[in-house]
């Protein structure tokens, strides 16, 4: 059998290289044969990735980097107007480094006996896909969302054909395939409302999608049957494969994060009685107004639990807060002294494994779920940008897998009251609640699906059997 290398080009930000780098791992767990070059880009404003892709190479030999030449990154300003657009645009100035390092790839391969068997892109990389062409070789696409996800920008070409005008906040609530209740405007991602680029970005991308040979979602038949399920029935989509969780069990490094860190969490939450803590974790980059991190102060002293608090402030803050303490209500350390604590960039998937942890107010980011999930912790939904929304809400309507706190909060938007952050945590908090109960189910189901015989099991060999033609 002979030898075969992937090519991946994960996305840029620690959030989506993380992910395609945990789908890599789990690929050579599953075949000896294969080996996996990721193409590495590192966008401007974000976290060094060196950390993490200098701990993955010492681990997995079989996985090296290729860091790609800094271009120049797409004007600042179009950030602030749309993320979506500017990840895109940075991307795409990559093209030629891209083709470059494929080139020098195969040329290193020629004399080998190892053949480059296709493209592993993830899903804002589909710019990629020509150079994928060029080489005939075939792209499969990686979600690093859940397949709801998938199912929203599937839907927004043909949409965007009949109306070809960006989303409202006013438009009734849009019945997407696959999506099981009709969706309200306010659960969708800021980017379909967005005309800076934001809502084009999106209709590009998802565009591109029917041109993969496969698409690889990071979720679990068990979790998502409804919408999987669509995907098969539509033969216009390309073969998905769901794979997850894919899950970093063992944490991630972060230049942010520390061992005395971990160790002073780590140890305190040793001292605490079983399920007494709520942890609130908002993702990479959540972040609140001042106003409302003293809502979230009043709401968690309220409730009267145990908590651990990572607690970080926009970048953008007119007068940046140095010391978290100060943006606190008055006295509120002091009462809450010995019952909480906080830290920035938390050690969360040992927060989430700890048996002290009851509870987690969470941004719904998808890996966020994933991982709660796993450890069969609550979440308390607090969502924030991007797709937060609906997963939130699909979280709560469609799975009764999360508490409801807010389904549609934004930056910038309402603030969500103290009293209501104390009512959501304590239902989140009941020891024998429905939510509870049905986390816990679903926990077993995420690890069985994993294992040999289980269906993400099955869907990757699978996978590696289409990509390699190895039976
Ligand atoms: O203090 C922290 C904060 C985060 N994490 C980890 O960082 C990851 C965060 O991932 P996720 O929950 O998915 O949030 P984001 O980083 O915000 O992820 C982006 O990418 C996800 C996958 O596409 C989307 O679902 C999100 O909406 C999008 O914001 C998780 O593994 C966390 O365990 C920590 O370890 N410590």
């Amino acid at each position: 059998m002979k030898k075969q290398e992937l090519i991946f080009i994960p996305g840029p930000g620690v959030g989506h290289l993380s992910s395609g780098l945990e789908l890599a791992k789990r690929l050579l767990d599953h075949d000896d044969g294969l080996s996996i070059t990721a193409l590495v880009m590192n966008m401007p404003f974000t976290s060094s990735i060196d950390s993490y892709t200098r701990s993955l190479t010492a681990s997995q030999p079989r996985i090296k980097f290729v860091h790609l030449p800094e271009v120049d990154p797409p004007p600042s300003d179009l950030i602030r107007k749309s993320p979506e657009a500017y990840i895109c645009d940075f991307i795409e100035s990559h093209i030629t480094q891209v083709r470059a390092a494929v080139t020098d790839i195969i040329s290193s391969l020629s004399n080998s006996d190892v053949r480059v068997a296709g493209f592993v892109l993830d899903f804002f990389c589909v710019s990629m896909i020509d150079i994928a062409n060029e080489f005939s070789l075939p792209p499969y696409i990686f979600i690093t969302s859940n397949a709801g996800f998938l199912g929203l920008l599937l839907y927004l070409p043909g949409r965007h054909d009949e109306i070809s005008e960006v989303m409202k906040m006013s438009d009734p609530d849009s019945l997407i395939p696959g999506i099981f209740n009709p969706v309200p405007a306010r659960v969708l991602p800021d980017a379909v409302f967005n005309e800076d680029g934001g809502y084009d970005a999106y209709v590009k991308v998802a565009r591109r999608f029917r041109d993969g040979k496969g698409i690889i979602v990071n979720t679990f038949a068990e979790l998502e049957p409804f919408v999987l399920r669509s995907f098969s029935d539509d033969h216009r989509i390309p073969p998905v494969y769901p794979v997850g969780p894919l899950l970093q069990l063992k944490g991630q490094p972060h230049p942010d994060l520390n061992q005395d860190q971990v160790d002073r969490i780590m140890k305190w939450l040793d001292e605490q009685p079983q399920s007494s803590v709520v942890f609130l974790c908002f993702g990479s980059y959540g972040s609140f107004s001042l106003p409302q991190v003293k809502e979230i102060a009043l709401g968690i002293e309220q409730s009267g639990f145990r908590f651990l608090w990572s607690i970080r402030f926009p970048l953008s803050t007119s007068s940046p807060v140095m010391n978290p303490e100060d943006a606190l209500p008055e006295g509120f350390l002091e009462r809450t002294e010995g019952r909480g604590i906080m830290c920035g960039w938390a050690p969360q998937v040992e927060v989430l494994a700890h048996r002290a942890v009851g509870g987690f107010v969470s941004h719904c980011g998808w890996n966020s779920i994933l991982e709660s999930l796993w450890y069969g912790v609550p979440i308390v939904t607090f969502p924030i940008y991007a797709e937060q929304q609906l997963n939130a809400f699909r979280m709560v309507k469609e799975l009764g897998l999360s508490v409801e706190l807010k389904l549609d909060y934004r930056q910038g938007g309402d603030l969500v009251s103290a009293d209501e952050i104390a009512k959501s945590v304590t239902c989140a908090m009941e020891s024998d609640s429905e939510v509870r109960k049905k986390v816990k189910e679903m926990s077993e189901k995420g690890r069985e699906a994993v294992m040999d015989g289980g269906n993400s099991f099955t869907s990757i060999t699978k996978l590696i059997r289409d990509m390699t033609g190895n039976s």
